[in-house]
């Protein structure tokens, strides 16, 4: 049998780092996704391997079942339906499974991804032979959620073929999760982004999982609709990053600073309760959707101001903001920053011609633009018979 899960990667329209703090921040699902299939041998066939590929980097991590029982059965499990954090020791363990398949040093940045599917899939599905093959449409490390993507594609997969969710594996297509599910998938997905980011707020997961546009607080979500056509930009600089050490550098000047950083963390969470109402209130004779997107950019300017405080802006951020506003156009970055992407808002009446100079200004200094659609669908899981 063979499953397939898809996951969708996301844009934060405001509160990223914040929110990690317990402030509200907005998030947006976006058409690039993470897939992941995942094929079970039958039980009669003499496959006796747990065996990972990335296609996009052309690596393939592969251990016999010997060896995963040896280094991992004192963990216990499968316990599909009690999503269950990875402690420091049994983080040990699996590390010295990673150890083994040495990992080039340039490509150390994955250990993190694959330690995250070793513990999802053991606790899910226990130890048992299978290929994982993952593949992306999104740049890892970039700010556009690439590690909850590939936590939630993982969960979706693995559940899929567990026992504790209830499917029909006839139907044909992409099918969604129902709510109990979804929220069982979110839980495990959580567990994933912690091994990958540390102290993850919850907020990529949850928008991957669910899909749409999210207000997002203290580990609750509440589901967005927006009432206006929200056009985004989206620049990555290419400068490589990493969200665990980016949220440790706030919390360490959050520590420093307490008293200021707390006032940071509160401008941030009205900035974003203030984004979510314009986007959801319906443009009127008072409030005409140019007004609506001018509040955004000035919401948007003054979160990336507040950014800048938390110490997680970089010199190519800085340059896709004076370059966006060279046209007037109003930018901040999305993600834990330091690098990765930017968004900037495109109004609705912005010429085309505008949109092409912006752009070609910016992949002149080496960065890469497009456009995603914002706010598609979320988890989704596909059965096919095994070729
Ligand atoms: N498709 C993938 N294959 C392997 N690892 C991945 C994949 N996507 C994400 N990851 C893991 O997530 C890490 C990037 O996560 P992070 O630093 O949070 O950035 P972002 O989530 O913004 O892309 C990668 O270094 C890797 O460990
Ligand atoms: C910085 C943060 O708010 C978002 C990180 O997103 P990304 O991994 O950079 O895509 C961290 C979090 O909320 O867990
Ligand atoms: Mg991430």
């Amino acid at each position: 049998m063979e499953v397939k899960a898809r996951a969708p990667g996301k844009i934060i329209l405001s509160g990223e780092h914040a929110v990690v703090h317990g402030s509200t921040a907005v998030a947006a699902s976006i058409g690039l996704c993470t897939y992941v299939s995942l094929q079970v041998p039958p039980s009669n066939e003499n496959d006796d391997r747990l065996t990972l590929q990335l296609k996009d980097m052309a690596l393939e991590f592969s251990w016999p079942i010997g060896r995963i029982k040896e280094a991992l059965s004192s963990l216990g499990g499968p316990f599909p339906s009690t999503p269950t954090s990875c402690s420091a020791e049994s983080f040990k363990l699996i590390l010295a499974l990673i150890e083994e398949q040495n990992i080039l040093e340039e490509k150390i940045s994955l250990a993190s991804g694959v330690s995250a599917f070793l513990w999802l899939y053991t606790s899910i599905l226990g130890i048992k032979p299978a290929t994982v093959v993952v593949t992306s449409d999104l740049p890892l490390g970039s700010g556009l959620g690439s590690s909850a993507a590939l936590c939630v594609a993982f969960s979706a997969a693995l559940l899929a073929c567990s026992d504790t969710v209830n499917i029909d594996m006839k139907q044909e297509g992409w099918l969604v999760f129902g709510e109990s599910e979804l929220e069982l998938l979110n839980k495990w997905a959580f567990e994933g982004e912690k091994i990958i980011h540390g102290k993850p707020s919850g907020i990529d997961n949850t928008v991957s999982t669910y899909g749409n546009m999210i207000k997002f607080r203290s580990g609750n979500l509440t589901r967005i609709k927006s009432s206006m056509p929200l056009k985004m930009l989206i620049t990555n600089t290419k400068v490589g990053r990493n969200t665990k050490a980016l949220v440790a550098g706030v919390s360490e000047r959050t520590l420093r600073n307490p008293d200021a950083m707390s006032s940071v963390f509160n401008a941030v969470d009205s900035i974003s309760k203030e984004l979510a109402n314009v986007i959801q209130t319906p443009a009127s004779d008072d409030l005409s959707i140019t007004a609506k997107e001018e509040k955004l950019e000035e919401l948007m300017e003054m979160n990336h101001g507040l950014l800048q405080c938390m110490g997680v802006s970089h010199a190519s951020i800085e340059t896709v903001l004076r370059t966006t506003l060279k046209y007037k156009l109003a930018s901040k970055l999305t993600g834990a920053g330091g690098g990765g992407c930017v968004l900037t808002l495109l109004p609705t009446l912005l010429s085309g011609t505008i949109v092409d100079k912006v752009i070609a200004e910016l992949e002149s200094c080496g960065f890469q633009c497009l456009i995603a659609g914002i706010g598609g669908n979320g988890a989704e899981i596909c059965f096919s018979a095994s070729s």
